[in-house]
């Protein structure tokens, strides 16, 4: 799976450690930046990371600023992409079961690099459940068009 990865200047310290371990485990990941701690704005990063996912070149999308939200309404505005904010365990696993999640989304200024680790590994391993919830994702893939 090819997987892309973007924060902004809150996210940064977290992106690397991240980087770090998909690299670690053999991922196929290619960083969007920032590639510097300075400060920079959000949505850039975003629509980076979300049209390359939303185009296909990349399964798979990662993007981290300070709180994870900024950057995730931002992604969230590209057509086709689901980006989930997941600072915690139960998040990664479920906006993935239930809602096909192709972009996740962290704090760097919540989430410490243990939790950020699992976030991203739960994520990436974890399957969606179709049946009911495919329907629902056609309702929400509907809501583009308008
Ligand atoms: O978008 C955000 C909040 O939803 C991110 O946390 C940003 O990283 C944050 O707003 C950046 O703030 P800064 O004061 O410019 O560092």
């Amino acid at each position: 799976m090819k997987l892309v990865i973007g924060a902004d200047h809150g996210g940064f310290a977290l992106k690397q450690i991240v980087v770090k371990y998909l690299q670690e485990e053999q991922w196929d990941v290619t960083d969007y930046g920032t590639l510097t701690g300075e400060r920079c704005d959000y949505p850039d990063i975003a629509r980076k990371v979300a049209l390359a996912v939303a185009a296909g070149t990349f399964e798979r999308g990662i993007l981290i600023c300070g709180t994870g939200i900024g950057i995730g309404i931002a992604a969230n505005k590209v057509k086709g992409i689901r980006a989930a904010l997941c600072n915690d365990l139960f998040s990664a696993e479920y906006c993935r079961r239930h809602n096909d999640a192709n972009i996740v989304t962290m704090g760097g200024r919540i989430i410490g690099p243990g939790v950020a680790r699992e976030v991203v590994r739960i994520f990436l391993q974890t399957p969606f459940e179709g049946g009911r919830h495919a329907a629902r994702l056609e309702k929400i893939a509907m809501l583009e068009e308008r």
